[in-house]
């Protein structure tokens, strides 16, 4: 099963700043979540990220996972285990696990509540996953690459433009049109309404903005009648 994580305003504590451990650590970053990245050993990458405030940097080489008791009145959402130490990276997940938070340790699936796919991003709005359920993440990742050049071509600027903005006449929709029936045809008639799929062509978002919240006027006098 594959889930997209909501992060946003939460804690993730990462573990092990090695190859595996910044990987996590970009992957998390621009979520509008907070990191703590905690090792012993500490590259340019994790430096520069805290000196621009982007993570909190704790440097400790770790016997057991103790460090985690300071984080237990804070609510942690993520503890993710990257250390080239097994037994370390158990006793993480366990500890994490034990605060109530999801755990991930790079080693080992089994003891891990989720894993990690292989992920096409486009304009970060639109993602497609990967996945071997476990078999092979050399295989997930071939395959992504191949997948990455045909998905490129198949999702066009367009689809970037009309995912946004049904964002946003999602949100003005919702108080303003009563019913999900409806709410649902108003939706997809703006995909299909050519005023608003000509200015998104000529890039002209805010007109097209504009012309969704008129589209929404009438639809809300008809929706109240
Ligand atoms: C189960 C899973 C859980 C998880 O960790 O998330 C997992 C586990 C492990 N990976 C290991 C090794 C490697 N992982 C990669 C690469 C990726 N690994 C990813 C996912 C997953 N890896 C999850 C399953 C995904 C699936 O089934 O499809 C990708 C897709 C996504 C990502 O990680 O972001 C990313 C490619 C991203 C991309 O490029 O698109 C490479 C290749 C390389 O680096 O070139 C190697 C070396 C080759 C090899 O060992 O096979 C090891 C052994 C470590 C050791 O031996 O010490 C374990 C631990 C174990 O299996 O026990
Ligand atoms: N999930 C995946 O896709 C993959 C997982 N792995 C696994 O991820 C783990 C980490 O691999 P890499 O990042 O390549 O290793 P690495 O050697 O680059 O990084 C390990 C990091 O852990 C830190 N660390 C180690 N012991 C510590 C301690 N006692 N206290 C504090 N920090 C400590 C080190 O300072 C270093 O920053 C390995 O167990 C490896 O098997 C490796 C490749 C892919």
């Amino acid at each position: 099963m594959i889930v997209d994580l909501n992060v946003k305003g939460k804690r993730a504590i990462v573990i092990g700043g090695g190859t595996e451990g910044v990987r996590k650590v970009r992957g998390l970053l621009g979520q509008g979540c907070k990191i703590i990245v905690i090792s012993n050993r500490v590259n340019r990458f994790l430096s520069d990220q805290a000196a621009l405030g982007k993570i909190e940097l704790v440097k400790a080489k770790l016997c057991d996972a103790k460090i985690l008791d300071n984080y237990s009145d804070d609510n942690v959402f993520l503890v993710l285990a990257a250390t080239n130490d097994r037994e370390l990276n158990r006793m993480i997940v366990e500890k994490g696990r034990s605060m109530g938070a999801f755990v991930y340790a790079a080693d080992d699936p089994e003891v891990s509540d989720f894993s990690y796919a292989s992920i096409v991003n486009i304009e970060g709005v639109m993602q497609v996953a990967i996945s071997t359920s476990g078999k092979s993440p050399i295989m997930a990742r071939k395959v992504r690459i191949r997948a990455e050049r045909v998905l490129r071509r198949i999702i066009k600027k367009a689809d970037i433009e009309n995912a946004k903005l049904q964002e946003f006449a999602r949100q003005a929709a919702r108080p303003r049109i009563k019913t999900v029936g409806e709410r649902k045809e108003f939706l997809y008639s703006l995909i299909k309404d050519k005023r608003i799929q000509n200015l998104i062509k000529e890039d002209r978002i805010e007109d097209a903005k504009s012309a969704t919240l008129e589209l929404l006027q009438k639809w809300e006098r008809k929706s109240t009648k």
